[in-house]
């Protein structure tokens, strides 16, 4: 009889893989985040990544960082990859769920996954760690009750032909 593989990926290697490769679908050229929510029971129920609102053109809108007129920058238009998460799933609630994300929900989002009931984010980057948005989210979850930890390397590379 054969024996069990035994390198098969963890849980949370899966999970912030799958976000990870959903932020390969960003256009945004600086930041591509991607994000995967899960059940407690470990079942994918959503994913995300940022983008522009269907029906506005990549090729259309802009993508700059900085501007003088912010109506010329991608902040104005952009739904981020928790929200587009969120707003994806099509079941009931999730309430309970956990979310993985390659960088660390702003304030916005973080507003989000409060109200919708999820309890546990799972972080790799945070690149704007000190900023007052991400302050705030830290705020927001201390006080809802949602825990959140950085997701811990484990410097497995995943080869994937396509
Ligand atoms: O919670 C977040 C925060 C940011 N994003 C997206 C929004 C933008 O497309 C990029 C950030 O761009 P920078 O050039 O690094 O300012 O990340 C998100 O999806 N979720
Ligand atoms: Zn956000």
């Amino acid at each position: 009889m054969a024996n069990k593989r035994e390198d098969y990926i963890s849980w949370d290697e899966y999970f912030m893989g799958v976000a990870i490769l959903s932020g390969q679908r960003s256009k945004d050229p600086n930041t591509q985040v991607g994000c995967c929510i899960v059940s407690q029971d470990n079942k994918i129920l959503s994913m995300g990544y940022n983008g522009l609102p269907t029906g506005c053109s990549d090729e259309e809108f802009p993508w700059n960082r900085e501007g003088e007129d912010p109506l010329e920058t991608k902040y104005v238009y952009t739904v981020h990859s928790e929200l587009n998460a969120i707003l994806n799933y099509r079941g009931g609630s999730l309430e309970g769920a956990k979310l993985y994300v390659s960088l660390f929900p702003c304030n916005e989002c973080a507003k989000a996954i409060i109200q919708s009931g999820i309890k546990e984010v799972i972080y790799d980057c945070n690149k704007y760690k000190g900023t007052p948005s991400v302050a705030a989210s830290m705020r927001m979850f201390d006080a809802a009750g949602v825990k959140y930890h950085p997701y811990k390397r484990t410097g497995r590379k995943i080869e994937i032909e396509l």
